[in-house]
Parts: C-alpha cells; sequence; structure tokens
C-alpha cells in the first residue's frame, strides 16, 4: 500500500506542481494518476521511488516513511516505465531486459534467461532477442520496457504515460496485454496518462488531478462517470460518458445469439445451407474463425469452402476469461457487431473458439440494462 499523506511539491521557482495530496494506492491494482497537462501526475508518481522528494507531507509505502530508505535499495522494489521506453541503444533487447537482474548480482546465463522468458511474457518472439532497440516498433519497444521493468519482479509498477507515443491500435494492444498481464501478476500499478479512456479502461481507481496539483476526485472509473465530483471532472470525463462507459462493462454475461458456422474444406453446398440472412463464418478444426462467406462468395467455389477468398471484416471479443483469457468489454461487443459485414460480432472464449454472435442492438440493450441497475449513468 502506497500513502500520501497532506504531499505537497513546490518547485524552486514556486511552481506548486501538488499541493497537499492525501491518496492511498492499493495493493494489487492499477490505479490511475489522470488529469490535463501540468496538473502534477509525473510529479506525484516521481515522488514514490524519490526521483523526486516532496517538500511536505509523508509517503508511506507499506506502512513505512520511504524517507527511511535508501533511493536505489528503495527502487529495486518499485519498477519504472516511461514513454519511449527508455531503453540502452547499443545493448541487444535480450540485454536491456537482464539489466536489472545483473545489477542486482544474478549470474549472466541466469539473468537472459530470465529476460527470454519475460520477452515471452510480454508477447515478443524470441527471434527479436539480438535486436537492437532501433530495430523494433514503438509498440515492440514499449514491451521490451515493460518486461525490462519487470525483471526484477518487483511488488511495485510505476508507468509514467508507457503507451502515448504508440498508434491507437497498437496502443489498445499494449493496454489488453497489461491488464492480461495484471490478471496473473497482481503487482500494485500506478499509471499515468492524459487520456481519460485508457484512464477507464485500465484503472480499477482513478485519481482525476486539476491543474495546480489538486486532487480533484478518486474513485472507481464507474463511480468516476456516474457521479462526477464537480463540473471540472464532469467535463474532463466528457459528455459522452455513456458511450465511454462501454467500455469497461465486461461482454461476460451478454446474451449471445447462434451464429451460422461452417467448416473450412466443407462442400459449399453444404455451407449455403447453413447460411443465416445470407452469412456464415467459417471455421478451423478448433471452432477458431477463420472468416465471413456469403451467398454470393460461394457461388464462386468448386469443390470446398475456399479460405483464401473469405472476407476478414469483423473484429472478434471475448465473452468468457475461463481459459485464461481477457473477457472484452462491451465496447469490443458493439465494435465487433458494427465492423462485422454479417452485422454480427462473434463472441469467441479463452481459447479463440465461436461461442456465438450479437447484433449492435443487443450490446445497447445490455448497456440500458446496466443503466436501469445504475451501473452506468443514464
Ligand atoms: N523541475 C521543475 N521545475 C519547475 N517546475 C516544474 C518542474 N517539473 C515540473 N514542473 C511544473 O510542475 C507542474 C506539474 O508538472 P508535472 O510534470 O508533474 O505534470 P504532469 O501532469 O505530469 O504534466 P504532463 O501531462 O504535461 O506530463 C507543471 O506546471 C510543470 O511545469
Amino acid at each position: 500500500m502506497i500513502e500520501f499523506q497532506a504531499v505537497t511539491k513546490r518547485y524552486p521557482d514556486g511552481t506548486v506542481a501538488v499541493d497537499s495530496l492525501d491518496l492511498t494506492v492499493e495493493d494489487g491494482r492499477i490505479t490511475v494518476f489522470v488529469g490535463p497537462s501540468g496538473c502534477g501526475k509525473t510529479t506525484s508518481l516521481r515522488m514514490i521511488n524519490r526521483m523526486i522528494d516532496p517538500t511536505s507531507g509523508t509517503i508511506l509505502l507499506n506502512g513505512k516513511d520511504i524517507r527511511e530508505s535508501d533511493p536505489p535499495l528503495l527502487r529495486r522494489g518499485i519498477g519504472y516505465v516511461i514513454q519511449h521506453a527508455g531503453l540502452f541503444p547499443h545493448r541487444t533487447v535480450l540485454d536491456n531486459v537482464a539489466t536489472v537482474p545483473l545489477l542486482s548480482g544474478v549470474d549472466k546465463r541466469t539473468a537472459r534467461s530470465r529476460a527470454a522468458e519475460l520477452m515471452e511474457l510480454v508477447g515478443l518472439p524470441s527471434t527479436m532477442a539480438k535486436r537492437y532497440p532501433a530495430q523494433l516498433s514503438g509498440g515492440q519497444q514499449q514491451r521490451v520496457g515493460v518486461a525490462r521493468a519487470l525483471a526484477a519482479d518487483p511488488p511495485v509498477l510505476l508507468m509514467d504515460e508507457p503507451f502515448s507515443a504508440v498508434d491507437p491500435i497498437v496502443r489498445d494492444d499494449l493496454q489488453q496485454q497489461l491488464l492480461r498481464l495484471q490478471s496473473e501478476l497482481d503487482k500494485t500499478i500506478v499509471f499515468v496518462t492524459h487520456d481519460i479512456d485508457e484512464a477507464i479502461k485500465l484503472g480499477d481507481r482513478v485519481a482525476v488531478f486539476r491543474v495546480g496539483g489538486r486532487l480533484a476526485q478518486y474513485d472507481s472509473p464507474s463511480a468516476l462517470l456516474a457521479k462526477p465530483a464537480d463540473d471540472f471532472v464532469s467535463s474532463f470525463v466528457g459528455r459522452d460518458r455513456g458511450y465511454r462507459a462501454l467500455g469497461f462493462l465486461t461482454a461476460t454475461g451478454i446474451p449471445v445469439g447462434e451464429v451460422a458456422t461452417v467448416r473450412a474444406g466443407d462442400a459449399p453446398e453444404r455451407a449455403r445451407e447453413a447460411l443465416v440472412d445470407g452469412w456464415a463464418v467459417v471455421v478451423d478444426e478448433q471452432n477458431r474463425p477463420l472468416g465471413w462467406v456469403s451467398a454470393d462468395l460461394l457461388s464462386t467455389m468448386d469443390k470446398s469452402v475456399d479460405t483464401e477468398a473469405l472476407v476478414s471484416g469483423g473484429s472478434l471479443f471475448e465473452v468468457d476469461s475461463s481459459a485464461g483469457g481477457t473477457a472484452g468489454s462491451l465496447r469490443n461487443a458493439l465494435d465487433a457487431a458494427l465492423s462485422s459485414p454479417a452485422a454480427v460480432g462473434i463472441a469467441v472464449d479463452g481459447t479463440g473458439a465461436v461461442v456465438g454472435g450479437v447484433t449492435a442492438d443487443t450490446v445497447l440493450s445490455a448497456l440500458a440494462d446496466a443503466r436501469s441497475s445504475g451501473e452506468v449513468p443514464g
């Protein structure tokens, strides 16, 4: 647990970056600091690992005043991930990840094998181990940054706008990956962003800061959306908050309808019989979706359903995390329905197998139900 008690930071030029902050970061949760530029998010974050010392007030880590800890020792238990990853350009990816274990006295071989495990954990192929950071994409570099921060297995992870410099699709992917990692690792994560959508998606609790370094509201994402404390929070959270709410309502439990499926390699005549409203999902042996096929497309196929010719449109969403996956949100479900050529979003389970489909109407009525039960604002 990290406790800020009346913490103020005044820089030498008189700027009050953080003003009397009282806040408790819970263990094993993701706490997000969000707010407009210059509101003191980064300063607050860096006070946790003593990169910056408060002017007044106290920060306790597991009940102990951090001023009593030697900064290098303190930082061994606190991973730190920043934008652009901050990797060493002249070291390979593997050696970048192995840096911290090596520094803490682990032998080179053990450090490298631990680094290889971590690369796998954050979804980086082992073929990238020997590359240098400049030979990776921005998203891959961020993954290396996360792997490196996890290398010492710190209980606390500080992340300062780690995903801001990558495009929205990669960003979404990195966010999902972080949630997946967190469901396995249970770290105490403090995450800084200026993006309220990111805050709502990732945060178990969200601290909204206003300029002048004051805490405007500290709540769960749903409480923030349902009961913004004042006009500032309300306008920061935004007018389209009903749509935002879709992002944190999980798709688990949404009524999933049947979806027509045909096997790759089936005879076109047989596939034709299976179509519903002119479309079916083509699946592989494990029932995983490969794409859509229509009556028109089938008429161009001779002997069997040709997987090369399928219509690939439509994202997928996960409804069941029992097989180790992460359940998607209602927003994922709506995106899946709207982007599907058949107007049906494909729901998959944790193994990626098709369990059914939903229309946009189903998603919107699930949202309406959540509204009437008071889970999200109307
Ligand atoms: N070393 C410094 N000296 C003087 N003022 C500083 C210093 N570092 C930050 N500040 C000021 O303190 C305030 C808070 O800065 P901080 O970086 O914590 O904000 P932030 O919310 O993280 O902003 P951003 O989202 O733009 O990174 C700003 O007004 C900033 O200009």
